[in-house]
């Protein structure tokens, strides 16, 4: 791998004594982790019918890492969102920004949305979690994403986030800055980083970073906090980020961030080498811990107001339609609760305490429910995604082994009996998607885009 000149520059002076150690981090395999999604299982539960060999992750008790072999891509417990795969190292900001259910929380930068997934997690389906994303083909993933690991809590917008100020001003009680950055971190983990670093590095994304930050300031209840995380080195976007902001918003104070061990965290040698805000912050290295690197800070807001809103102005939903209520008698031991929303011929089921949004770039209002078509309800992915076995009246569960599983998730039909309806279909007791018993064929519904190929 041919590193930068100018990077490996900043980075002896910036390392010192502890910069050999960095390099000689280049020639390890990258590191791999999966994260448990505890909206479909425990943690003690998965690692009962783990299929891989994990090893646990020190900073995040869902995190593991597994075996350079492994691939859990491809394994139907993917399909059915038991794990998340993600870059240990990754797992860190959510960590430190903390969630609790019924928060309302802001993912500024989502795609594709590991941070978002780990934050609903932590909200365990109550509160709101809005998950922002630029980039139009970016938020794809992230609402593939977030209708796979079965979260009904997020509103997911595609803007930049600077423009939410115009909606959610002392809105939120929680924050993440996971800010675009030159990505220093990612070159072993995707050595195309290093191209698109010699095109745009740290002077580039510096003032990008600024004004999401400063604009998730505004965004902030009094006493909220921000997370700003980035995977790079450069102290420019890092520490020096942060220690602008505070110089500028004299609102706000760097919270230390306890309960992780510091002499793998940043380190002496280290810290005295970057500002006084160094020792506040946190910087994971790739040759002090096993994974590829990160950086997180927490600022905390003392002042400011926080949001009231009239009852008037929040969303107004619409009446339950009756198509839909049919659906569930038929097909569900469950019940669905409002607000419902229509978009078009989409429902969804939306959280509740939103501000009116018109005008705001939405792709998804909370949970989408389904459409209605010809007078009739289809249910969503996203609806099957977020069911337990025991909630659907029909069900087909297939064992992860079984070819059948894999032909589902391939899109073919099946021959298989069964009473007609829709019918939910299973991996050892676990939601994969819907199909429809009609005699005996099992219709496939899984949608086309999230169908195996090989
Ligand atoms: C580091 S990535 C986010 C990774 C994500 N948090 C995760 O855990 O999967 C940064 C993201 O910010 C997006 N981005 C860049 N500028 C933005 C802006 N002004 N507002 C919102 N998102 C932005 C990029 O397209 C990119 O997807």
């Amino acid at each position: 791998m041919r590193l930068p000149e100018q990077f490996l520059y900043k980075m002896k002076k910036f390392l010192q004594d502890e910069y050999e150690a960095f390099l000689a981090s280049y020639q390890e395999p990258k590191t791999q982790g999966i994260r448990i999604n505890t909206l479909k299982i425990s943690v003690e539960e998965f690692l009962k019918i783990s299929p891989f060999k994990l090893d646990p992750v020190p900073w995040c008790k869902e995190g593991f890492y597994y075996q350079e072999e492994d691939r859990p891509g491809k394994h139907p417990y993917y399909h059915a969102g038991l794990y998340y795969i993600q870059e240990p190292s990754a797992m860190i900001p959510a960590e430190i920004l903390s969630p609790m259910a019924g928060e309302r929380i802001l993912d500024a930068c989502a795609a594709p949305g590991g941070k978002t997934i780990q934050i609903a997690n932590k909200m365990n389906g109550m509160g709101i979690l809005v998950s922002n994303e630029i980039n139009l083909n970016r938020v794809k993933a992230l609402i593939r994403n977030v209708e796979l690991f079965g979260v009904a809590n997020a509103v997911v917008t595609n803007v930049p986030a600077e423009r939410l100020l115009d909606y959610f001003e002392s809105y939120f009680d929680k924050i993440l800055v996971d800010a675009p950055c030159s990505g220093e971190g990612m070159f072993r983990k995707d050595e195309s980083m290093i191209k698109s670093w010699e095109k745009q590095g740290p002077e580039y994304y510096v003032p990008i970073q600024a004004e999401i930050l400063d604009a998730a300031s505004k965004m902030l209840r009094k006493g909220g906090g921000v997370v700003y995380s980035t995977c790079t080195f450069s102290a420019e976007e890092n520490e020096e980020v942060v220690e602008t902001f505070l110089q500028t918003h004299k609102d706000f104070q760097l919270k230390s961030i306890d309960n992780f061990p510091d002499q793998y965290i940043y380190g002496e040698s280290i810290s005295k080498n970057i500002n006084k805000y160094g020792n506040l912050s946190m910087r994971l290295w790739p040759h002090r811990i096993k994974g590829e690197g990160h950086f997180a800070a927490y600022l905390e807001k003392d002042n400011g107001k926080n949001f009231v809103q009239a009852d008037s102005q929040y969303q107004k939903g619409v009446a339950v339609p009756k198509e839909f209520q049919e659906f569930v008698e038929k097909n569900l031991n469950i019940s669905y609760g409002g607000p419902f929303e229509m978009h078009g011929e989409q429902l969804y089921q939306v959280p509740k305490g939103l501000p009116v949004l018109k005008g705001l770039k939405i792709l998804r209002s909370g949970l989408l429910l389904g459409s209605l078509r010809k007078q009739r309800f289809e249910p969503s992915q996203a609806m099957a995604m977020t069911l337990k076995k025991t909630d659907a009246r029909r069900v087909v569960d297939f064992s992860s082994n079984s070819p059948e599983v894999i032909k589902y998730l391939k899109g073919e039909t099946l021959h298989i009996d069964g009473e007609k309806g829709w019918t939910l279909v299973c991996v050892d007791g676990f939601p994969l998607g819907w199909a429809k018993q009609t005699g005996d064929l099992l219709k496939n519904e899984y949608p086309v885009a999230w169908r195996r190929l090989d």
